[in-house]
C-alpha cells in the first residue's frame, strides 16, 4: 500500500508534469497514513513476538522445574547437574528465539512475497514472474542448508553443554582440585573443551554464512533481473516510469522478509538444537513413577513398619547389581543399622527407602504397602534425613530449617535447635537465625551443618528417621551431645541408621551387615557380637584399624 501510494504521488507530482496540489494531496496523505500502519505494525509484531516468547519461555521453565523436582535425584544419576542446567536457562533462552522471532518470520516470509507477487503479477505479469521465481527459489534451496546446519547447531549445542557442564564441576569441585593440585590437568580439560566449542561454534557460523551469502545473491539478482527486465520493457513502451518505480520498490520489498528469516535462521537452528534437549528432559521416564492410584497409609504420621521383600536393584548401565536380594524387616518405632564395607550397598538401601529409584525386582513395603503404590507426596512426607553431606541454600538458618516445616514459628526454630545442640551457635552468630549462611552453607563447619540438618529433621517431624553417617562430621564431645540429640530425634520413629564406624550403631535394635550388595548377617548387636561372622570381622578389622 505505501509502495503504490507513493508511486501514484510520485506520478502525478513529477512524471505527469503537472504538480496541482489538490492532485497530489490525496495519495500523499495515504502514503502516510500507510507508512505510520506499516510502523505500528511492526512494532505491534515486535510486542506480540516479545510477550509470546517470554510466555513460552516462562513456562517452559516452569514445567522444567516442575519436571525435574518430580523426575528427583534418581534422574541426575544419568544426567550431569551441568547439562541440566544448561537446559534450564540457555536451552530456554534459545528457544525465545526460535518462538518469538524464528517462527513468527516465517509466517511473515510466507504471506508477504506471496501478496506482493501477486500484486506484481497483476501490475507486470513478466517482473511478476521474475520476482516470484526467485522468491521460491530461496526457500527451495532451504531443504539441502537444512540437513547441514541441523548438525552443525546439534554440534555446537552439544560442545557448548559439555564445557558448561565442565565448568560446573570444576566450580563445585574446587576446593578438591586445589588440595590435588589437579587445577593443570582439570584446566587443560577445560581447554580442550573450549577448543571443541570453538571448533563446532566456526563450523556452526560457516554453515549459517553460506547460506547467507546463497540466499542473498539470489536474492539481489532476483532484484536486479526484474528490475533490468523493467527497465526494458519500459524502453519499448511497455510500461510507463511509474510503472517501473513501482516494480522497482516491490520486488525489493517481496525479498525483505526473507532477508530477515535469514537472520534468525542460525537462531532458528540453535533453538530447534536447544529444544532437543528441553523435550528429552520434559519426556523423560520418571525413575520412580507415580501411581495410577495411589494408596494412603493411615494413620500417616504414626512410625510405620518396614519391609524390603527380596530386594534387587541396579544401576542405570551399572555391570552388576548394587543389592541382590535384600529383605529386611524394621518394627514401628525401632531402630536398624546398616552397615558393610565401602560399596556394599548401604547407601542404595537409602535411595531406595526414599523412592528416588524402584528395585527392579521385589518390593519395600510400608505397613504392608508398596512404596510404589504410595502417594508420592506421603512418601517424601515420610521420611526425614540426616546425611553426611548436609546441603544448606543460600539464604538465613530460618529460611533453611523453614524448608522442612514453612509455617514454623521462631518459638519452634529455637525450640528444634535447642535439641540440636546447636542454638547457642545461632544465637551467638550477628543475626541470629537471620545469618546468611552462604552458597552450600559454606560459612559452616560440617559439624554445625549436620547439626542444623538434625533440627531440620526434628521440625519435619517423620515418622521414618534415615541417618547416614550422621555423626561423622563431629569432633568427639560434639558427638556426645549428638547422640543425645539422635535419641532423642530417634524417640517413635522407625529408623534406618547408616554407619561405617561402629561405635555409632551400639544404640541399634537391629543391625543389618551388607557385602557387595548380599545382605549377610542380621540381628540385634549382641546377637551378632557372640558369632563369628561378618560383623565380628568389621569390629575386628575396625579395631585393628584403630590400633
Ligand atoms: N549412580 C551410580 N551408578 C552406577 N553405580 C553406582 C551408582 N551409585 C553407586 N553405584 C555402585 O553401587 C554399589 C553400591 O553403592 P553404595 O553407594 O550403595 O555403597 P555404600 O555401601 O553406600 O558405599 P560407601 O560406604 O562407600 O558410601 C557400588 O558398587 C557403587 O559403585
Amino acid at each position: 500500500g505505501q509502495a503504490v501510494a507513493l508511486v501514484e504521488t510520485i506520478r502525478r507530482a513529477l512524471i505527469s508534469g503537472a504538480p496541482d496540489p489538490g492532485e497530489v494531496g490525496g495519495p500523499l496523505v495515504l502514503t502516510g497514513l500507510f507508512t505510520l500502519l506499516r510502523c505500528l505494525f511492526l512494532w505491534g509484531r515486535d510486542q506480540a513476538a516479545n510477550r509470546t516468547a517470554s510466555l513460552v519461555q516462562a513456562r517452559l521453565r516452569l514445567r522444567l522445574a516442575e519436571r525435574l523436582l518430580d523426575l528427583g535425584p534418581g534422574h541426575t544419576v544419568t544426567a550431569p547437574a551441568g547439562t541440566l542446567r544448561t537446559t534450564i536457562a540457555d536451552g530456554v533462552e534459545a528457544i525465545r528465539a526460535y518462538v518469538g522471532f524464528y517462527l513468527p518470520q516465517v509466517v511473515v516470509s510466507v504471506g508477504g512475497p506471496l501478496i506482493i507477487v501477486a500484486v506484481l503479477t497483476w501490475h507486470d505479469p513478466v517482473a511478476g514472474t521474475i520476482t516470484g521465481t526467485c522468491v521460491v527459489l530461496v526457500p527451495a534451496s532451504k531443504p539441502f542448508w537444512r540437513r547441514i546446519m541441523g548438525t552443525r547447531s546439534q554440534r555446537h549445542w552439544t560442545a557448548y553443554e559439555n564445557f558448561a557442564a565442565r565448568v560446573l564441576d570444576a566450580l563445585q569441585g574446587m576446593t578438591t582440585l586445589k588440595a590435588l593440585g589437579a587445577t593443570g590437568v582439570y584446566g587443560h580439560r577445560l581447554r580442550r573443551d573450549a577448543l571443541a566449542l570453538y571448533r563446532a561454534t566456526m563450523g556452526d557460523l560457516a554453515a549459517s554464512s553460506s547460506v547467507y551469502v546463497v540466499s542473498a545473491f539470489l536474492m539481489s539478482a532476483g532484484t536486479s533481473l526484474a528490475v533490468v527486465v523493467a527497465a526494458i520493457r519500459h524502453s519499448t513502451g511497455h510500461l510507463d516510469a511509474a510503472g517501473l518505480l513501482l516494480i522497482a520498490w516491490l520486488t525489493a520489498e517481496a525479498f525483505r522478509p526473507l532477508l530477515e528469516l535469514q537472520n534468525y535462521w542460525h537462531e532458528g537452528f540453535h533453538g530447534l538444537a536447544a529444544g532437543k534437549g528441553v523435550f528429552a528432559l520434559l519426556d523423560a521416564e520418571a525413575p520412580a513413577p507415580a501411581p495410577a492410584t495411589p494408596v494412603r497409609r493411615r494413620p500417616s504420621n504414626r512410625p510405620p513398619r518396614l519391609v524390603l521383600r527380596e530386594v534387587t536393584f541396579t544401576y542405570p548401565g551399572a555391570a552388576r547389581p548394587a543389592l541382590r536380594g535384600v529383605g529386611l524387616v524394621v518394627e514401628p518405632g525401632t531402630t536398624l543399622a546398616v552397615t558393610g564395607r565401602s560399596g556394599s550397598g548401604k547407601s542404595t538401601v537409602v535411595t531406595l527407602l526414599q523412592r528416588y529409584l524402584d528395585p527392579q525386582s521385589g518390593q519395600i513395603l510400608a505397613d504392608g504397602v508398596d512404596l510404589r503404590d504410595l502417594d508420592r507426596d506421603e512418601v517424601r512426607a515420610m521420611t526425614a534425613v540426616v546425611a553426611q553431606d548436609t546441603h544448606l541454600f543460600h539464604g538465613t538458618i530460618a529460611g533453611n530449617l523453614r524448608l522442612a516445616r514453612p509455617d514454623a514459628d521462631l518459638a519452634a526454630l529455637r525450640d528444634a535447635a535447642r535439641r540440636a545442640r546447636i542454638l547457642d551457635l545461632i544465637e551467638g552468630l550477628p543475626d541470629g537465625f537471620d545469618t546468611v549462611v552462604g552458597e552450600r552453607g559454606a560459612r559452616l563447619s560440617g559439624g554445625e551443618r549436620q547439626r542444623i540438618a538434625i533440627a531440620r529433621a526434628l521440625l519435619k517431624d517423620a515418622p521414618v528417621l534415615i541417618l547416614d553417617e550422621a555423626t561423622s562430621a563431629v569432633d568427639g564431645e560434639t558427638e556426645a551431645a549428638l547422640r543425645d540429640a539422635l535419641g532423642e530425634l530417634r524417640a517413635g520413629r522407625t529408623t534406618i541408621m547408616i554407619a561405617h564406624r561402629l561405635s555409632s550403631l551400639v544404640d541399634a535394635d537391629t543391625v543389618a551387615v551388607l557385602d557387595d550388595g548380599d545382605l549377610v548377617e542380621h540381628g540385634a548387636p549382641a546377637d551378632l557380637a557372640r558369632r563369628a561372622g561378618a560383623w565380628s570381622d568389621l569390629v575386628a578389622a575396625q579395631a585393628g584399624g584403630a590400633r
